[in-house]
């Protein structure tokens, strides 16, 4: 297989491959992502991989770019990243004891083709309390993650239930990459 290169710098994105063995090459990516203007949360991450992959930094020819999204969606409100710990705060108000959907954006340039798709997962989330809320973005894990919540670290003790990929939650739905690298390289 040619070359794979991760234009993201998600830490969970690097792990999520690394644990099921697919090799690859962290990259960044020149990409300024813009989560306004977009009608449609499917077509925004879709857009949003799409443009990760198409600027990624120091790809030699010839080689698969892999880029990805992920956004929290409630009541057809997009969640994105918090900028700040009142904004965490609101987004954890908001989730508490509600169902919500995790969308991934995911882009595969490979062998001359732009390959896009998504996944989503329904989360379910428990009530919190106020005091779980401050405690939980005391310990910073909400600030660099879509939603304020990690469901691989203290958040998975505010997920009731999913329904759909895990990994997809944590930023990249690796069966389902894996499915889509098989499919173009004519490997199934
Ligand atoms: C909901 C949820 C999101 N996240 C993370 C995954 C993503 O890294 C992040 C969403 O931000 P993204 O903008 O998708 O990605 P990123 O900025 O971290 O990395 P890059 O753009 O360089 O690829 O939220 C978790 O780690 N756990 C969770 O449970």
């Amino acid at each position: 297989m040619a070359g794979l290169y991760l234009a993201s710098q998600s830490p969970r994105r690097t792990e999520l491959l690394t644990q099921v063995g697919i090799d690859h090459i962290v990259v960044s990516s020149a990409y300024e992502e813009a989560n306004k203007g977009y009608d449609n949360p499917i077509e925004m991450v879709k857009e949003q991989a799409l443009g990760k992959a198409r600027a990624a930094v120091g790809v030699p020819e010839g080689s698969i770019v892999l880029g990805a999204d992920t956004i929290v969606v409630l009541d057809n409100q997009v969640l994105g990243k918090p900028h700040d710990e009142s904004e965490a705060r609101h987004m954890l108000e908001r989730l508490s004891g509600q169902v919500h959907s995790v969308i991934t954006g995911v882009a595969l340039l490979i062998k001359g083709q732009e390959i896009v798709f998504h996944n989503e997962t329904k989360v379910y989330f428990k009530k919190l309390a106020p005091f779980e809320i401050e405690s939980y973005i005391g310990s910073g894990e909400p600030m660099d993650k879509a939603g304020a919540y990690g469901i691989q670290g203290k958040g998975a003790l505010w997920v009731e239930k999913i329904e759909g990929s895990y990994t997809n939650v944590v930023g990249l739905p690796v069966e389902h990459v894996y499915d889509e690298l098989c499919k173009a390289l004519g490997a199934k």
